[in-house]
């Protein structure tokens, strides 16, 4: 069976959260990024954890490497199932992060994935402002690489390398792909973007959808045509 794709829940506060969440009757796995935690804090975690959704708690933790595991300690008590960090933060960091995750969590321990390069990032600016003489696809291999040497669960990336990471890392290794969007559908400031049915044909483990589902005029029609090409039904 697919995994449910993963709804960011992208709002400025908990009222827009339960109005859209309020639409749906089946349970969601969703995303709680900066925007909405940055307002709502660990409260707004714990209020979705209690009508059953699973959540990613999306904060790409990027830091020194005790700071980093401090950090995580306390997530992990959040009772959260994924949580990432920046794979740019490097190896010892990431192990840091786990170290923490381990130590803070009760029961199951959120699975952590790394963020490689950023769906919005293209290859121009890459090798322009952050000076890596790589192909885009060649620094998304060497971050999922080094991820998985820390001991990681997956990374993120976009579709357009989720085939080759799985090839290198293994297919047990997570390939978590946003960049999502509806045939037709503005890319606003996402780069390197695919649909849900190209997602299932070329290795995503999961798919993160945003705007697309979010920002539609009707959003329950939108998440189940969303399910419906990731499901290939
Ligand atoms: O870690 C993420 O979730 C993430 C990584 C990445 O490279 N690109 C990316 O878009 N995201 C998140 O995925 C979501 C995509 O939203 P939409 O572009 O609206 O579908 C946003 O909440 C982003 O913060």
């Amino acid at each position: 069976m697919m995994n449910k794709p993963i709804i960011a829940l992208d709002f400025p506060g908990e009222q827009e959260v339960f109005q859209f969440l309020n639409h749906f009757e089946e349970k969601l796995f969703v995303k709680v990024g900066m925007e909405l935690f940055y307002q709502e804090g660990p409260d707004i975690v714990r209020k979705i954890k209690d009508l059953g959704h699973d959540i990613f708690l999306d904060l790409k933790l990027h830091d020194i490497p005790n700071t980093v595991k401090s950090a995580m300690k306390g997530l992990a008590r959040l009772g959260v199932d994924l949580v990432n960090v920046h794979a740019a933060g490097g190896k010892q960091m990431m192990e840091a992060a786990l170290e923490g995750l381990e130590a803070g969590s009760v029961g199951k321990r959120p699975l952590l994935i790394a963020v490689t390069q950023l769906t919005s990032t293209t290859e121009e600016q890459m090798q322009k402002e952050q000076k890596i003489p790589l192909t885009l696809l060649e620094s998304v291999l060497h971050y999922a690489q080094l991820t998985k040497e820390a001991g990681l669960d997956g990374v993120v990336c976009s579709v357009h390398e989720a085939k080759q990471i799985a090839e290198r890392c293994g297919e047990a290794f997570l390939r978590v792909t946003p960049g999502i969007r509806l045939l037709g559908g503005d890319a606003h400031d996402q780069k390197r973007v695919a649909t849900p049915d190209f997602a299932r044909e070329n290795g995503s483990s999961y798919i993160v959808v945003g705007r697309a589902v979010t920002k539609a005029e009707n959003v329950v029609e939108a998440y189940q045509e969303v399910c419906r090409l990731w499901e290939g039904k």
